[in-house]
């Protein structure tokens, strides 16, 4: 596949575009098409994205949409819904989209209608959280479980933790909920260290129930509960999530306390799976509803809309035009949004483990560059950080910006300032300020070559409502599609992480090592030197 990407005939041709867009600047394109900010823009699952301000013509556009067609785009979108075996190292489906379907419809992956199993754990995961909030699942001594403690890493952790800040205005009342992800005790101690095990609740989540942090952390937080309540009281103080139901029984579960999923369902794509469980504690069963319905009509809109008009297709090509045809090897996604502080950490493993591959599906190297770098801070923050870069370095770096009309936490004017910087950025990283406007302004004339913003620096703007549950589902649904637009374009397997397995294996050799005190070191001679000092310095002088 890899090989054949750049023989196809889009491919010659975007390459052959993008020589003639040298001398285009973003100034020209619009003064030439007074309707270019209203002609490049679209609508669906209510999002309004308007993607004007990218270095494109509707002949990149076309070229791009071309692109997926020889790519067969929709075919692959065919068999993802369909349920087909799309991750194929791993030889499995990539069915996240049956977690979200509604109840009664049918969706089959290996001969199985999944639809009534995921309904029936959603009815479990909102039995549970009523009883939670209403105290008839209390803790041992009979209080109320006040504080949730999700342990989890990866795709457990950060889906989870992006929308406990994300829907902060949806909480129900009193429930706080933490998260323990690292394996570093200060995060252990620093997330308990004013709770009373009396009123917490821990659910162990994770799709394997192998990952050491989490075993480790869980193994941790037993010892935490036991020390104050006793060994009875863990079957009222942990509930777990994972597809391995086998190794929760192992550590000690009642398997009515295990919240299942399905090894369809990637870790990086499984916060609206029992992975949410703790997003249901913290909002509610409707809430959580009217998030999976947000991933739902994107899903619909991915499936449905003209790939023109198609959110997820035209993020998705314009990364690949940046990625492949203008060398950007990062994007940044900047939410204006402070309750969306999580969403750059959490879309960086969405996009980079799921698009950081070398090889094609056939195994065969791939012959362009895949998977961008994804980094992000919300604005108004990065604006007085790193946005300098972005606006006279050297590097094309591409923003999606991120913005609600409706403010959820009013105060004063603040949100009419904080869209107002939304859009003024937008403008300035598109249009910059020349010499000429400098002078005119009376700059010094030794200041200018400094002061100069050249511009055509390309913005993705997206725009909804308000950050409800529904909008973040749709959010995520988005990029979700987008990367799969990403994955197909380049032939990878978006399915997979093969890559993070070495270190976790060699992780294992080293704690032997470290445990035996070094006697036995056989690795590299920098290695065994690092760990000679840590066992000599560890314990401090
Ligand atoms: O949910 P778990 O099985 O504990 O996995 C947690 C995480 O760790 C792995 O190393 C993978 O890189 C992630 O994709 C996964 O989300």
């Amino acid at each position: 596949m890899s090989q054949s990407l750049t023989a196809l005939p889009s491919w010659h041709a975007l390459e052959q575009h993008r020589q003639s867009m040298h001398a285009q600047h973003l100034r020209e394109l619009f003064a030439a098409d007074p309707e270019r900010g209203r002609r490049f823009t679209a609508e669906g699952a209510g999002l309004y994205l308007d993607y004007s301000k990218n270095l494109i013509t509707d002949e990149t556009i076309t070229l791009l949409i071309r692109l997926a067609e020889e790519c067969g785009l929709a075919k692959r979108r065919a068999a993802m819904f369909a349920g087909e075996i799309i991750n194929r190292s791993e030889g499995r489906a990539a069915f996240h989209c049956a977690l979200r379907a509604p109840a009664g419809a049918v969706m089959h992956t290996g001969g199985e209608n999944v639809v009534p199993q995921v309904q029936e754990v959603l009815a479990r995961m909102g039995a549970f959280v009523d009883k939670v909030h209403d105290g008839r699942w209390s803790g041992a001594t009979g209080q109320r479980l006040r504080h949730v403690v999700n342990i989890g890493i990866g795709g457990s952790y950060l889906g989870p933790e992006m929308a406990w800040r994300a829907l902060r205005n949806f909480r129900h009342a009193d429930m706080d909920v933490r998260f323990i992800a690292n394996i570093d005790g200060a995060q252990f101690l620093d997330v308990t260290v004013d709770l009373d095990p009396a009123e917490t609740l821990f659910i162990i989540s994770s799709k394997t129930f192998t990952t050491l942090e989490t075993m480790t952390n869980a193994h941790a937080a037993r010892a935490w509960v036991v020390a104050k309540l006793g060994e009875a009281a863990v079957a009222r103080h942990f509930v777990a999530v994972s597809t391995n139901t086998e190794a929760v029984r192992a550590f000690g579960m009642d398997p009515e306390h295990i919240f299942g999923f399905w090894d369809w369902v990637g870790g990086r794509y499984s916060m609206d799976s029992a992975i949410g469980l703790s997003t249901m504690l913290a909002v509610g069963p409707r809430h959580f509803a009217e998030l999976l319905a947000g991933f739902r009509a994107m899903d619909e809109h991915f499936q449905t809309a003209p790939l023109a008009r198609n959110l997820p297709v035209l993020l998705g090509l314009l990364s690949v035009w940046y990625n492949n045809f203008f060398g950007a090897q990062t994007q940044a996604i900047l939410p204006y949004a402070h309750d969306l502080a999580r969403l750059p950490a959490y879309l960086q493993q969405l996009q980079m483990e799921s698009n950081g591959k070398g090889v094609d599906e056939t195994g065969q190297p791939v012959a362009v560059d895949t998977g961008p770098i994804i980094w992000g801070e919300p604005g108004t923050d990065g604006q007085h950080s790193f946005y300098q870069l972005i606006h006279q370095g050297t590097r094309l770096i591409p923003c999606d910006l991120i913005g609600f009309c409706q403010p959820l936490s009013p105060l004063q004017n603040q949100h009419d300032l904080l869209m107002a910087n939304l859009f003024a950025q937008a403008e300035a990283l598109a249009f910059g300020k020349g010499a000429t406007d400098l002078r005119a302004e009376g700059a010094a004339e030794a200041q200018i070559p400094f002061r100069v913003c050249p511009g055509n620096r390309p913005s993705n703007l997206l725009l909804a409502d308000a950050l409800s549950p529904a909008t973040l589902g749709a959010i995520i649904a988005l990029y979700e599609h987008s990367v799969f637009t990403q994955g197909v374009i380049w032939g990878i397997d978006s399915f997979d992480q093969w890559g993070v397995e070495l270190g976790k294996i060699l992780a294992q050799r080293v704690v032997a090592d470290i445990q035996d005190g070094g006697k036995s070191l056989r690795h590299d001679s920098s290695t065994n030197t690092l760990l000679q000092r840590y066992l000599q310095r560890r314990e401090g002088s």
